[in-house]
């Protein structure tokens, strides 16, 4: 519903003043997808998202909603098309001298709405993101999650099909990035909204999305659906981003351990399925080894459980090769370490 078709955006017309801030994007997000572009600073990705509703219009290719192409339209077709995209401001941008309601208000008395429809539809927004009764309250008066609160009822005025966040929970703490990350659920699973949204926190990307793109130096470089990308990352900026989450580092002390240990090291990553059975314990019972965890952890990606652990397997080695075959038949994914990989 939403395709990035080979995008460029160079800023710039003078040759040494020229930045290439993308090169070549190609994305596609579905109907009632939480999508997610994760990169450090520079990468691209507030250019990236300005390209899809073409507050910055690409240097070429192809911006496709519902497969129209953005960039073919005259200005009033295009007018009418940036009602179905919403967007919400890592800074909010509400207008600090109106009301929260009027703050919601505002993209609808733009439009020229009748005031009875302003009115129930600002409440009924307010309502469904807990705000009914802050309606006359200023931006001030609110705090960080309130604001972004109030983008979203806003985002949402328009009943969009496209939701843009830009960086849209980076300025909140934790409880109130869970908060409103748990809110953009809300709006996708309520209204089938579509959701492309941009952040440098994989943290982010691992609550709420569906799929990921990692962006560096204005290309794609991974994309793939979020277990995919958090299970076997290809690049290393993509392993360094899921380290932050997983934070998978092996304490010195440990390596030091699994150095002076017999037997082979194994990293075993297990999801969906595999998470069902007793995997370790199954394994040892079957087979004559022993298992021994030497580091890892065990949490939920994607509301499923997803473990991530580092053993030890010690044993004749044809029934070590039997055991990893066996844990791989469950779905796990198996693949042996050695010394100078700890
Ligand atoms: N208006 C502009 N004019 C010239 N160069 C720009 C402009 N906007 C962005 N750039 C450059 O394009 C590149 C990508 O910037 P962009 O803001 O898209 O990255 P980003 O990943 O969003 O970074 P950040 O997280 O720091 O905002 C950078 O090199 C930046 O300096």
């Amino acid at each position: 519903m939403l395709l990035l078709d080979d995008v460029y955006k160079v800023y710039g017309k003078k040759k040494e003043k020229k930045v290439e801030a993308l090169k070549g994007i190609t994305l596609s997000v579905e109907k009632g997808e939480i999508f997610g572009v994760v990169g450090f600073s520079g990468a691209g990705k507030s250019t990236l998202i300005r390209c899809v509703n073409l507050l910055e219009r690409p240097t070429s290719g192809r911006v496709l909603i519902n497969g129209v192409d953005l960039l073919t339209l005259s200005p009033k077709k295009l007018c009418e098309q940036r009602k179905k995209i919403g967007m919400i401001f890592q800074q909010y941008n509400l207008l600090h001298s109106k009301t929260i309601a009027q703050n919601v208000a505002m993209p609808l008395v733009l439009e020229g709405k009748p005031k009875a429809y302003i009115k129930e539809k600002v409440t009924e927004l307010l309502s469904f993101v807990g705000l009914e009764d802050r309606m006359n309250h200023y931006p001030e008066q609110l705090s960080g999650g309130q604001k972004q609160r109030v983008g979203i009822a806003r985002a949402l005025a328009t009943d969009p099909d496209i939701l843009l966040c830009d960086e849209a929970t980076s300025a909140l703490d934790p409880t109130t990035t869970q908060s409103v990350l748990d809110l953009l659920r809300k709006v996708r699973d309520e209204f089938q909204v579509t959701i492309l949204m941009i952040t440098h926190e994989m943290n982010v990307i691992k609550d709420i999305c569906d799929k990921v793109a990692v962006i560096e130096g204005g290309k794609i470089v991974e994309q793939g659906s979020v277990m995919e990308v958090f299970t076997e990352p290809k690049t290393e900026i993509a392993r360094s981003f899921v380290r932050t989450v997983l934070n998978d580092e092996t304490p010195k002390g440990i390596k030091d351990w699994m150095k002076a240990s017999n037997g082979k090291t194994y990293r075993v990553i297990f999801k969906g399925n595999a998470t069902n059975i007793p995997l370790l314990s199954d394994t040892a019972k079957k087979f004559s080894v022993d298992l021994n965890v030497f580091h890892g952890m065990v949490t939920e990606l994607q509301g499923q459980p997803f473990g991530n652990l580092l053993i030890n397997i010690q044993g004749d080695s044809n029934e070590i090769e039997q055991a990893v075959e066996f844990m791989k038949s469950q779905e796990a994914i198996v693949k042996e370490v050695t010394p100078n990989e700890f």
